[in-house]
Order: C-alpha cells, then structure tokens, then sequence
C-alpha cells in the first residue's frame, strides 16, 4: 500500500506556465475529487493535530479553506478566514506580502481570534512563504501564539520555512518537491 505521501503525489496535477510563464503549478483539484484520499488526509491532519490544545483553524484563501475547515470541524474548534483584501464584510486587519508570482494583501477579522489563543495556520502549500507570514502576521497582531503551520505542499526549493520561523519552528507537509 502507498503511503498518503505518495498517494498524494500520485494525484498532484503539474501545469506548466501557470498563472505566469515559468511557474509550474501545483493544481489539486484531481486530489479533491478523490474522497476517500481527502478522508486520509484529513485523518491525518486530525492524528498531528488532535493532542496539540488548538483553540483555532486559521485558513487561508482560498485552498488553505479547504482542509483548514474539515480540521477544524474534526478538532470541534473554531475556523477563521484570512482573505485577501476586501473580501471580509465586517472591520479587519490588514497585512500586504510579495507571492511567488505577484503581490497581494490579506486581512482577517478583528475580533475572530482571543488573546492567547493557540493556532495552527493552515494552507495547501507552502512556496516563498510570504502568504502564511501574512497569516502568522495577523495572528500575532490579534495577540494570539501561531502554535504550527500546516501545509499539505511545501516547494522545499523556495525555502519558505526559514521566513515562518520568525513565528514558530513547527511547520509540517504532507508531501515536498
Ligand atoms: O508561499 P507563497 O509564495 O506566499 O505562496 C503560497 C500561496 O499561493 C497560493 O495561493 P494563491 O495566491 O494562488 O491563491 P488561491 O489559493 O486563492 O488560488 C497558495 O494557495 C498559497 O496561499
Ligand atoms: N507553484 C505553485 N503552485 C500552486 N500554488 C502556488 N502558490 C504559489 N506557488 C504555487
């Protein structure tokens, strides 16, 4: 039996030159089709994360929104949305990054997080790691702890890691490239 690891990287679709030329992207759309693979992976998320004390589920748009809510349903704890700007009706924080291919801000709701509260930060992959710092940014400027980052890909090759290591050393993925 394949490990979820390579189950994942099985159904893990490259698509050259996407959104820019040069980039290949990282499409999972093939990954959400199968349902029992998204029940592995959400078990698993659910055996790394079931023991940790998360208050949270802080996902982030829009794939992060995926297995950050099916976690978050799993641990029967609150999912928050980080955005990108303008997208969150009610009053927010703001936080602007640079992407693998572009720029954008995110924003999260002023009052969806409690001081003190432990929260992993998920997403479906990890690249230059600007976006999940963004995340880990406004987690902080609410007075929460980022406890973990989760990501189903990391692009070791981008070396996102060492930028979230500002916010904690525990960073986990299912599959690397
Ligand atoms: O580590 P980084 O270099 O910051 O890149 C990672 C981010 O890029 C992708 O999102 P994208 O901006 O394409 O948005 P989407 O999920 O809404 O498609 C991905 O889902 C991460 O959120
Ligand atoms: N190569 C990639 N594939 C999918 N999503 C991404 N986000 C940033 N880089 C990406």
């Amino acid at each position: 039996m394949n490990s979820l690891s390579e189950k994942l990287k099985a159904k893990i679709r490259d698509v050259e030159n996407f959104p820019k030329p040069g980039i290949t992207f990282k499409d999972i759309t093939p990954v959400l089709s199968d349902s029992k693979l998204c029940r592995d992976i959400t078990e698993e998320l659910l055996s790394r994360y079931k023991d940790e004390n998360l208050d949270a589920i802080v996902g982030v748009e829009s794939r992060g929104f995926l297995f950050g809510m099916l976690l978050a349903y799993e641990l029967n704890i609150p999912f928050v949305p980080v955005r990108k700007s303008g997208k969150l009706p009610f009053r927010t924080l703001k936080h602007s990054y640079d992407l693998e291919y572009g720029s954008a801000s995110m924003e999260i709701h002023v009052d969806a997080l409690q001081n003190n509260w432990n929260v992993l930060i998920h997403d479906d992959l990890l690249a230059t790691g600007g976006t999940a710092a963004a995340a880990g940014a406004l987690v902080e400027q609410l007075g929460a702890k980022v406890q973990s980052f989760s990501f189903l890909i990391d692009l070791t090759f981008l070396n996102g890691k060492d930028v979230l290591k500002n916010y904690t050393t525990k960073i986990n993925s299912l599959v690397q490239y």
